[in-house]
């Protein structure tokens, strides 16, 4: 039988928030930011096992208490999908077993979306990921800022992760793609010609990018502990 594998890239250095501990480490409602993504993998009775990708010069994670069954993969890359891709070589996985990618700084991921996305694609030839369909309306911009032109946006979505794919199906495309061209997994699996299933996400799983991110993800947490 097939096994439902989360991997978490955690091995980024947040240069966007610019702050002195890195992203994945800052305080947010008590415990390290990436605590909070774990947790939310670990406790969700369809995932059989959580593995998360570390730098191998990450000087912080050892200076926390992790839950036991966490599996760590130091092995981060220059890249968010180099980091993937090596957190794949480590981990022993049977080609058919699904693997679920989700980014250490995305802490809003819910029960409800992970059983969505989980159940949605449990069926599927491909896999597939979260999206949210873009709310606004679209402008391209010039480089002066100035409006070029407005977009239809009726088929445009907002690509968020979780991102889940069988094993043997994503190392083949991460193996084949230009890692550093590739911002996501469903990204790599389209250069090979297939067509991920795009399942509703939620604006509460957005990634925590810049600082006033973490002063909504804090409110976010908090309001959910109750
Ligand atoms: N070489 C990298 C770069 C990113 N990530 C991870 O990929 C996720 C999404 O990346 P992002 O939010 O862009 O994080 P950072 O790369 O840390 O931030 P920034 O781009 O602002 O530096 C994060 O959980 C991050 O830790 C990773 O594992 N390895
Ligand atoms: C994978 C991702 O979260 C999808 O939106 C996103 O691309 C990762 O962030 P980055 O800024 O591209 O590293």
């Amino acid at each position: 039988m097939s096994r439902l594998i989360a991997l978490v890239p955690a091995a980024g250095s947040g240069s966007r928030i610019g702050t002195a501990v890195p992203k994945q480490y800052l305080p947010l409602a008590g415990r390290p930011l990436l605590a909070h993504t774990l947790a939310a993998l670990l406790v969700h009775p369809a995932i059989d096992a959580v593995a998360v990708v570390i730098s191998p010069e990450d000087e912080w994670f050892d200076s926390y208490e992790w839950p036991q069954e966490l599996a760590v993969l130091r092995c981060g890359g220059a890249s968010r999908a180099e980091s993937v891709a090596n957190g794949l070589v480590q981990l022993a996985l049977d080609d058919d077993d699904w693997v679920l990618v989700h980014d250490a700084a995305r802490v809003g991921i819910s029960q409800a979306a992970l059983t969505r996305l989980i159940a949605t694609l449990a069926s599927d030839p491909v896999g597939g990921l979260l999206a949210l369909p873009v709310p606004d309306t679209v402008k391209r911009g010039d480089s002066e800022n100035r409006v070029a032109d407005t977009l239809p946006r009726a088929d445009l979505w907002l690509a968020q992760t979780p991102q889940m794919f069988r094993a043997g199906l994503l190392k083949q495309a991460l193996a084949a793609a230009p890692l550093a061209e590739i911002t996501d997994e469903a990204s790599a699996i389209e250069r090979l010609g297939f067509s991920p299933r795009l399942v509703e996400g939620e604006a509460g799983n957005f990634k925590v990018t810049y600082p006033q991110d973490l002063t909504l993800a804090e409110a976010l947490l908090s309001a959910r502990a109750g």
